[in-house]
């Protein structure tokens, strides 16, 4: 951190529901995502001043179900520009919920610095009664400007919460307390807006590192669903149309149908990537090695940033297995 009085804190806007309108006080469900610009947003929370000195920046206005590989990687150029060039001692990104933990996890595995990125969003538009997008805002920027914050990896702020990047996903479509990690739990709380951690800092175990510097682009990973007589029609097809991976949400432990397993290890007998992770929400998804890749503790959304990321990277088979087996 450095000597000015207050940290300095900045503020990447890409839409969603926290920047979300309707005519309607009562609406809280046909909204537009990305209605309000950046300047509104903070507006609406003039306390964040007296926290940090805050400076904004409009990157996108859209709901997260639109955010692009593209996307993903110019937010993560721009935070690394931010630190490298010491112009914030913390960074926070207002976002869409529906795709927060894929853009929260690829930062996550992204950043070369200890100071805090915090994500956050809300669950009712900035119109609605008990709008929860200005408080959750306020606490994030409190915690981006918390000395308290470095070294914890990227974090998610939701509803007086402060959850790890890494382990914590939306579980509810509606709930205000969506983001959850039922095995991991949160790192912490806030009181008013004052952030208090449970644990002094500490990073996830097996957390692998990408340096997005030389990254023009990401290649093309697709998500395949098992279940029950699912054919291998599908994965055959992202195959043939230029996925350079693919990622298998299979049942328990990593189980797909016969008629996928078999497709995926001919793909894996010709080094082609293809993990399989868990579709229950917890747990450990492994494979034998000829089998494919098991995801571990990742769910498939987080996979498919990961082998992005490691293909973007030059990774080779046996080193992407790496980063997904703990
Ligand atoms: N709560 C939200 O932000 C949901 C919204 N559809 C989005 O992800 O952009």
């Amino acid at each position: 951190m450095t000597q000015s009085k207050k940290p300095r804190v900045t503020v990447f806007a890409t839409g969603g529901t926290i920047a979300g309108g309707s005519e309607s006080n009562t609406d809280t469900l046909y909204y537009d995502s990305g209605n309000l610009g950046i300047d509104s947003l903070l507006a609406a929370v003039p306390e964040i001043h007296d926290i940090a000195e805050v400076s904004g920046e409009q990157l996108l206005n859209v709901g997260s179900h639109e955010i692009r590989g593209s996307d993903l990687l110019n937010l993560a150029k721009k935070i690394q520009y931010q630190f490298e060039n010491d112009l914030a001692d913390g960074v926070v990104i207002t976002h869409g919920t529906d795709t927060l933990e894929e853009t929260a996890f690829f930062l996550d595995l992204t950043t070369q610095f200890d100071r805090p990125v915090v994500v956050v969003g809300a669950m009712r538009p900035a119109t609605a009664i008990s709008a929860d997008g200005p408080l959750n805002l306020l606490q994030a920027v409190a915690l981006a400007a918390s000395n308290t914050a470095c070294k914890r990896g990227t974090m998610i702020v939701l509803n007086d919460r402060i959850h790890a990047a890494f382990y914590t996903s939306k579980t509810n479509a509606n709930s205000l307390d969506t983001f959850q990690a039922p095995e991991q739990g949160s790192l912490g709380y806030f009181l008013n807006a004052k952030p208090y951690f449970y644990f002094t800092p500490a990073l996830a175990s097996h957390k692998p590192n990408f340096e997005v510097k030389n990254i023009d682009s990401l290649p093309r990973v697709d998500i395949l669903y098992s279940h029950q007589d699912a054919s291998a029609d599908l994965l055959e097809l992202a195959v043939q149309r230029g996925a350079k991976g693919v990622v298998i949400n299979a049942a328990g432990s990593g189980w797909a149908s016969p008629a996928l397993e078999a497709a995926a290890t001919e793909l894996t007998e010709d080094g082609f990537p293809v993990v399989f992770a868990t579709r229950t929400g917890n747990g450990f998804a492994i494979k034998l090695p000829e089998q494919g890749i098991g995801a571990g503790i990742l769910n498939a959304q987080k996979s498919r940033v990961l082998l992005m990321l490691a293909l973007a990277s030059g990774y080779k088979h046996s080193r992407i297995e790496k980063c997904f087996t703990h």
